[in-house]
């Protein structure tokens, strides 16, 4: 299936928020094109294939603590799990945060560092522009995400992934789920095997392969925005599903930061419509989703 396409960079923001809102309502998943960044998914891809190539014992080195670092291909496959490998790169936006990611040196990796830094900023450029966008679609002021913390101090994860060509037992490589924070910008290497449901109560569920579009991001909204518009967007489930081809994505998973409070905008709500949910601070949000949800 085709998803909506939305333009980043057309001069006519109120039609283009207006087509974001039709795709959040309808799929909570749209292609975002002109997003400035297409020239440097090639390299980024190289990049990660060069992190993925090195041999496991120094992947394991940088082994995923503080949610940042390397996760391998689960062990017990077989019995439970994804059949994928993850690098996280955790926030930047201070120095605290700044210490806590985990990288590989520059003899092992050279250059490796610097490189993923300034994609992980660039795509997040992209990110804040996006949100600014999606609040003119709530008809809130544009820069609203930014003056609550949803982006001025970032919280954004970037996940590289890699899944192996091997045959695992399961259908699927990344088991069904939504994402739980506000935001994820995907980009995938073109391997097919994503699929959504964009009915996650109807059984059984259908499943829809969603098409590549070169050079595009997969934007979707998490279950954090669900909860923010008063189940207004959808946080759509999606899952990838076993091709027997090496499969690369990436994605950046927008997160508010952990002071913000999230609380059902009042744009969502009506008399008819009232707040489904009480406001929470996306820290205390986060960790709960967290603390029950595997690697
Ligand atoms: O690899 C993909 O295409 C999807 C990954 C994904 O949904 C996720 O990491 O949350
Ligand atoms: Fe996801």
């Amino acid at each position: 299936m085709e998803l909506p396409i939305i333009d980043l960079s057309s001069p006519d923001r109120l039609s283009t928020a207006i087509s974001i809102r039709q795709a959040c309502i309808e799929y909570g998943f749209f292609y975002l094109v002109n997003h400035g960044l297409e020239n440097e998914l090639v390299k980024a891809f190289d990049e990660s294939k060069r992190f993925f190539s090195l041999p496991l014992e120094d992947k394991m080195k940088l082994a995923r603590k503080e949610f940042r670092g390397y996760t391998p291909v689960n062990p017990t496959l077989g019995l439970q799990g994804d059949s994928k490998e993850s690098y996280y790169i955790g926030p930047m936006a201070d120095s605290t945060s700044v210490r806590l990611n985990q990288w590989p040196s520059q003899e092992l990796l050279g250059n490796w560092r610097p490189s993923m830094e300034s994609f992980y900023w660039k795509l997040f450029g992209a990110g804040k522009k996006l949100f600014s966008l999606i609040a003119l679609s709530l008809n809130m002021e544009e820069d609203f995400f930014e003056k609550v913390g949803a982006v001025d101090r970032p919280s954004a994860f970037l996940r590289l992934l890699r899944y192996p060509s091997e045959m695992g037992p399961h259908q699927e490589i990344c088991s069904a789920h939504s994402d739980t924070g506000a935001l994820t910008l995907l980009i995938t290497d073109g391997v097919p095997g994503l699929q959504i449901c964009k009915d996650k109560l109807k059984a059984p569920r259908l499943w829809e392969d969603v098409s590549y579009m070169e050079g595009a991001f997969i934007v979707n909204i998490g279950d954090l925005m669900e909860r923010w518009t008063n189940c207004l967007y959808r946080s759509t489930m999606h899952r990838v599903k076993r091709t027997g081809k090496e499969r690369y994505s990436m994605a950046l998973f927008l997160d508010p930061h952990p002071d913000c409070v999230v609380e059902c905008l009042q744009s969502c709500c009506s008399e008819s419509c009232p707040p489904r949910f009480t406001p929470i601070r996306s820290g205390d949000y986060m960790d709960e989703i967290l603390a029950n949800t595997p690697v």
